[in-house]
């Protein structure tokens, strides 16, 4: 059995880019950046005002000072004249700072009368000026490829002058489910009948990390049926199976697609939940095969096959899995060859300030209800001895 971290980078190595598109910048929050964004603009594009006042040369702006008021300059109205010595200019929030000007008086401080403003507080050099270019300068590189774009991100980038943003496309990936067992919600029963819980779970999370997940026809356990349903596969950047992974009679997923030409990369991993894993190439496709107890096909989602949709979107990913510094919230017995991956709760550590996880008595990997309270994975090297509450763990954070 392959270890957990090999089993990554052995998919990871094989993964690149899947290309990029464009789209208009609402439309890209929550997708990733194909190429550096650079600004177009500068911001503030001209040095303003960031108060309501007065402009003035900050040599003139003394406590007791009676200047005169030679213009007005609204925002988006900026005024040709040049402040000179003993005068100042009506400005707002967002004007431009005349040519002159080296200070603002907020209007608080002033008692205008005609064409005479009477300074009552002095004016400080710079004193509530936002200088051009202060944010960011046109040229300047504001965001890297591979950032996942925030909110913040498309307000920089629509300030920055941009109307069109080039994103990673996001990968389709096909959900191939399997089993004679398997119905899709709502469709009439039999007594032992599974819905397709891993399918909907599996696709609903990568579409929230940026994939386009199709669900594929659902296949029976026999070549024939499975054969039809691998037809669909043409056009994937991915093509995830759920099911028929394991040792059984009924297990046939790896040899009908051995049968399509699937190159085998790996089978079977040192993993709880998860040993069945396999991947490899179908063609040019990667192919990953999932187990079909739902829990386990949702925790090799997030070790696995998320990772290699942000590595189709273009982004950096390590090999090593990241884990969280956390503490036991209970005993935990010694662990076997297979690094554990255990639903846990988390509370905090009063005096630590640290995560404290405490894993469900139960971890059988069917046990959806168990995997929906979960807020965190207690990740447990293989051969681990046993330990006891209050000793430190690592820790995965669930989606
Ligand atoms: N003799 C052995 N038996 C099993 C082994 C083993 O090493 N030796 N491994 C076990 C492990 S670990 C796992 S995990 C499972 C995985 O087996 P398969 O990938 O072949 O999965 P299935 O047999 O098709 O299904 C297992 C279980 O999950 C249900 N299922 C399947 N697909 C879905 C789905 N899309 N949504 C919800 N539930 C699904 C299915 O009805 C079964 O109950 O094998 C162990 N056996
Ligand atoms: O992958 Mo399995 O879930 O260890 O039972």
């Amino acid at each position: 059995m392959l270890d957990v971290a090999v089993a990554r980078a052995r998919i990871l190595e094989n993964l690149s880019s899947c290309g990029s598109e464009t789209v208009s910048l609402a439309a890209a929050c929550g997708r990733v950046l194909a190429q550096p964004l650079t600004a177009n603009l500068s911001n503030p594009p001209v040095s303003v005002s960031s108060m309501d006042g007065y402009a003035a040369r900050a040599e003139d702006a003394l406590v007791g000072a009676t200047l005169r008021v030679v213009g007005e300059a609204p925002a988006g109205h900026p005024s040709p004249l040049t402040v000179g010595p003993g005068e100042c200019l009506r400005v707002f929030t967002g004007s431009q700072i005349p040519a002159g000007a080296d200070c603002i008086v907020i209007q608080e401080n002033v008692r205008q009368d005609g064409t005479l403003a009477t300074l009552q507080a002095a004016g400080r050099l710079n004193q509530f000026i936002r200088h051009q270019g202060q944010d960011f300068t046109a040229g300047q590189t504001l965001l890297p490829a591979g950032k996942t774009l925030s909110a913040r991100d498309i307000g920089l980038a629509a300030a920055a002058g941009h109307i069109w943003l080039p994103v990673a496309r996001r990968p389709r990936v096909g959900i191939l489910a399997t089993g004679d067992e398997i119905i899709l919600p709502g469709e009439p029963a039999k007594p032992d009948s599974i819905v397709n819980s891993g399918a909907f779970m599996v696709s609903a999370y990568l579409n929230s990390i940026g994939a386009e997940a199709i669900l594929l026809p659902v296949a029976r356990d026999n070549a024939a049926s499975l054969s039809a349903s691998i037809a669909h596969a043409a056009h994937l950047d991915l093509l995830v199976t759920i099911g028929g992974a394991s040792v059984g009679t009924y297990d046939l997923v790896q040899q009908t697609l051995k049968d399509h030409g699937l190159s085998l990369d790996f089978w079977k991993i040192a993993m709880r939940p998860g040993k069945p894993l396999m991947s490899g190439k179908l063609g040019n496709t990667p192919m990953i095969g999932l187990p079909g107890n739902p829990v386990a096909a949702m925790v090799c989602s997030l070790v696995f096959v998320a990772p290699a949709v942000r590595a189709l979107m273009g982004q950096h990913i390590g090999t090593e899995l990241e884990t969280e510094a956390a503490i036991l919230g209970a005993d935990v017995g010694e662990n076997d060859q297979r690094q554990d991956f255990m639903r846990c709760t988390l509370s905090l550590h009063a005096e630590k300030g640290l995560p404290v996880v405490t894993p469900f008595p139960s971890q059988d990997s069917a046990q959806l209800n168990i995997l929906a309270q979960s807020h965190a994975l207690l990740v447990r090297a293989p051969f681990a001895p046993a330990e006891k509450t209050g000793s430190a763990c690592r820790m995965i954070r669930l989606p």
